[in-house]
């Protein structure tokens, strides 16, 4: 990447606002250049990067789009003038799949939803999860043997499903939950066409082909989430007791600081699949690009497999042992920085709003994208080497809070934050006390960046034993 040109700085503040660079037209008219490509945006950031640096404007169907990549400018949109914005359209064309849940939805909706699911990832609670996670790693694990080929994207899959099911929903992983990733993986590859779709929420009962599979995949999950909330319904009215999963919270929660409601029953269903999406699929393609990228650095393997035999000492992790699985959360970081599940973020701005010496018009989408911020020699150099020193407490601290958001920020913060270190880092400690993993690939995998980056195609790996 091409060093970018200064930017004002953001404390800079004239009374006429600086205009941005950018593309001269819309979009459209730039169709045919090889930075312009559906379902590969990443090379429209990158464009913007190169030519204008760190901040850049274009247009896209007459919407005014503000792509921004300081840190600073970041945490004005996501903290500092949150209040000022809203999801963008990209996000809001997925309530057709996930209706009002939490990532979808708006103030006042979300806010309240957002009390009423805190309980449930509260510290303590997630403490709570850390002894299912690992036993079931390790029952994964023992279950693959010597010289095996693994999908190892499938693999993480899998195991983040089951994790997801057991711990937050108290369900057994039968057929019908492993076929949710089906639908996952039919509704990912359908998302350039459902992003792309004006007004798809208009035509969602047409007898188009993609808007068909679309409303089959939806129909299927909906059928799914539909059994689990009947069943834990029936389970409480049978008197049993709830065993404090995450469905049982919201079944029976109640805005204690508004006006003492509870969910509605679509509400909860859209919640359900809401968490259930947002917590599996990007962990597993964390855990994925994890292992590909120690098979690639047996350095950085050999130092993560010292700290894991010199903390457990064979035996599997408890909670205790978090705390000192410290290079382990390291790699677990530096493997999010290169490849971060959430690869990029967006809001609408709902008033004019003054960023830096910039003003961001009424009605822009503003984006950002932690891929691109991830990679930026400004605050990693050398930054396609896999290196999880960068986590050193040291080294964290002289970088900007936004030069490294994998969660986001703000009020928005993902929610599942800190289930998803625990999962992966005990996922990380429990398999790779045993396995080791050889990529059997012939070149790095392909990014694909859908509503989460996910490698192209299977990522072949054989299991050998340490
Ligand atoms: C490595 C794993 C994960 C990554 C990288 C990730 C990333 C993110 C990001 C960037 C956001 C903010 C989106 C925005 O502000 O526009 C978000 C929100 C959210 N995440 Fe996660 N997430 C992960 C795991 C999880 C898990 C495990 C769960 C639940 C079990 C979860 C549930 C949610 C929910 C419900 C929201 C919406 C929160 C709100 O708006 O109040 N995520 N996530």
């Amino acid at each position: 990447m091409t060093t970018p040109p200064p930017i004002p700085d953001v404390t800079v503040s004239t009374d006429e606002a600086v205009a941005f660079p950018g593309l001269k037209r819309g979009l459209f008219f730039y169709l045919f250049k090889p930075w312009v490509k559906l379902g590969h945006p990443i090379l429209l950031f990158e464009h913007l990067q190169q030519t204008f640096g760190n901040v850049a404007q274009y247009r896209f169907l007459g919407t005014p789009i503000v792509y921004l990549n300081d840190p600073e400018y970041i945490r004005e949109v996501l903290i500092n003038q949150a209040s000022a914005f809203v999801k963008e359209r990209t996000v809001k064309r997925m309530k057709v799949l996930l209706g009002e849940g939490l990532i979808t939805s708006d103030d006042p909706i979300h806010i309240r939803s957002r009390r009423i699911a805190a309980p449930a990832f509260h510290r303590q609670r997630i403490a709570a999860y850390g002894d299912q996670i690992v036993a079931i790693a390790a029952s994964q694990r023992d279950r693959w043997h010597e010289g095996q080929v693994l999908d190892i994207g499938a693999a993480s899959m899998e195991l983040s499903l089951e994790i997801v099911a057991r711990t937050l929903f108290d369900t057994e992983v039968t057929t019908e939950i492993r076929s949710i990733n089906d639908e996952v993986n039919t509704i990912m590859g359908l998302y350039n066409f459902i992003v792309a779709f004006p007004q798809l929420e208009k035509f969602v009962n047409f007898p188009i082909p993609g808007v068909i599979k679309f409303r089959r995949s939806k129909a299927r999950l909906d059928a799914v989430v539909g059994r689990l909330i009947r069943e834990h319904r029936e389970a409480s009215l049978r008197g049993e007791e709830d065993k404090g999963d995450l469905l049982s919270m919201l079944l029976s929660s109640r805005d204690e600081e508004g006006d003492h409601s509870g969910l509605s029953d679509e509400q909860v269903r859209d919640e359900v699949l809401t968490i259930f999406l947002a917590g599996y699929e990007t962990v597993a393609n964390a855990l994925t690009w994890t292992w590909y990228l120690l098979s690639q650095n047996p350095e950085v393997e050999a130092r993560l497999h010292a700290e894991l035999d010199e903390v457990l000492g064979g035996r599997l992790p408890v909670l205790a042992d978090y705390a000192a699985l410290k290079y382990t959360e390291m790699v677990f970081a530096e493997s999010m920085r290169l490849y971060p599940p959430a690869w990029a973020m967006g809001r609408m701005a709902t008033r004019p709003v003054r960023v830096g010496p910039y003003e961001i018009p009424e009605g822009a989408h503003v984006f950002f994208s932690q891929y691109m911020m991830h990679r930026d020699p400004r605050w990693y150099p050398e930054p396609l080497k896999f290196d999880p020193e960068r986590f050193s407490a040291e080294n964290k601290a002289g970088r900007p809070k936004f030069a490294y958001f994998p969660f986001g920020g703000g009020g928005r913060q993902c929610i599942g934050e800190g289930f998803a270190w625990m999962e992966g880092v005990f996922s990380i400690a429990t398999v790779a006390q045993r396995w080791r993993f050889e990529f059997l690939g012939t070149r790095e995998p392909e990014v694909q960046a859908k509503i989460t980056l996910r490698p192209e195609g299977a990522v072949r790996m054989r299991v050998v034993g340490r």
